[in-house]
């Protein structure tokens, strides 16, 4: 997989790093973002693209930045180096007027073990200086229920299952309407039914109108519940945009299985495929624009006995672990 044509064919076009007059209608922008602790640079020149409405599946393995990248979105840490906006506006000039509309998980909130759900929401708003007092009760009761928490609401937390715990986490977020929600990892540690649950608040949420920008390490859950991605790796952004561009891009393969594969390697050169390669008894190639059918009635025309002959699209799976050189879980 051409690396450099997964980038060039990001979603629009991305503009010079540290280019400040250019102001975004993106959900989240970044230009240029960096994070050094010390000599390590933990995010590099990160430039995200989040369209608004977008589920955007933040990827990568373990240490790759993402965490990093999402404490400097939300102010906690500040860049090395680089800026970003965040609902079209710059973070660092407006953040006081952006940070009501953005909710958050990340690091997450204090719950105290001893105090229900209801009151432990009770607490975080009344600490919320830009939350309205007045309509707490209304508010806390629709978070609740957003994250289906009502009928447990009057108990402790300590009694929650991890996946209510998370969902607390999330109605916490969510006490005030919000535009943007930006969840670090918000399925890791649950167990298969908090995920589901976790998973299904998320696609709810989007389907009500709001960008939902969430980091992972799970390929499988970027694939059910998102509709872009992008990818970090050693703190760098290798690859983003929207699933169906990333699946369409995926370059095509053909493979021949044959007693001559030399042959049929010439044969794939002569018609113009790239990357020919061969192994024992195969021959393979990038399809391109070529329709099979042409290949193998060449391959006949040229004498090349044809055991077997498929076209595989990688999946994108095989896609970020070619950009990565790392496997992604696929479970869960
Ligand atoms: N406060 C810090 N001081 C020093 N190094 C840090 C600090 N925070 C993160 N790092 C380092 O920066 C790199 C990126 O870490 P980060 O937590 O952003 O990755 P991640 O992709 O979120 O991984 P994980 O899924 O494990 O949280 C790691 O090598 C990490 O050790």
């Amino acid at each position: 997989m051409a690396e450099a044509a997964l980038r060039e064919g990001g979603d629009r076009s991305v503009p010079a790093l540290g280019a400040s007059s250019h102001r975004s209608d993106d959900a989240v922008a970044t230009y240029g973002l960096t994070k050094r602790f010390g000599h390590q640079v933990a995010v590099d020149s990160v430039e995200l693209r989040v369209p608004r409405g977008a589920v955007y599946g933040f990827l990568g393995p373990n240490g790759s930045g993402k965490t990093t990248t999402i404490r400097m979105l939300l102010g906690l840490i500040m860049p090395t180096a680089g800026r970003h906006d965040l609902l079209g506006e710059p973070f660092q000039e407006k953040a006081g007027a952006i940070l009501p509309r953005v909710g958050a998980l990340c690091e997450g909130p204090a719950f105290h073990p001893y105090l229900s759900g209801r009151a432990n929401l009770a607490r975080l708003d009344a600490a919320d200086r830009t939350a309205d007092p007045r309509t707490v009760k209304r508010r806390i009761d629709a978070a609740l229920e957003r994250v289906g928490l009502t009928a447990a609401a009057g108990k402790r937390y300590r009694a929650y299952s991890l996946g209510m715990r998370q969902r607390l986490a999330i109605a916490a977020a969510l006490l005030t309407p919000r535009d943007l929600l930006i969840l670090d990892e918000p399925t890791n540690g649950l167990d298969p039914q908090g995920t589901r649950e976790v998973r299904a608040l998320v696609s709810g949420l989007a389907a009500e109108g709001a960008t939902v920008m969430l980091s992972t390490h799970l390929l499988s859950e970027v694939e059910q519940i998102c509709t872009h991605v992008g990818v970090m790796h050693q703190g760098k952004l290798v690859t983003q945009g929207s699933l169906a561009q990333l699946r369409a891009r995926a370059q095509r393969r053909v493979r021949v299985e044959t007693e001559r594969p030399e042959a049929a390697a010439e044969t794939l050169t002569a018609l113009g495929l790239a990357e020919v390669t061969t192994g024992p008894g195969t021959a393979e190639g990038l399809l391109g624009e070529l329709a099979p059918e042409k290949i193998v009635a060449t391959l006949v025309h040229d004498d090349v006995p044809v055991r077997g002959f498929g076209v595989v699209a990688p999946d994108l799976e095989d896609m970020f672990v070619e950009l990565t050189g790392e496997g992604f879980d696929v479970s869960a």
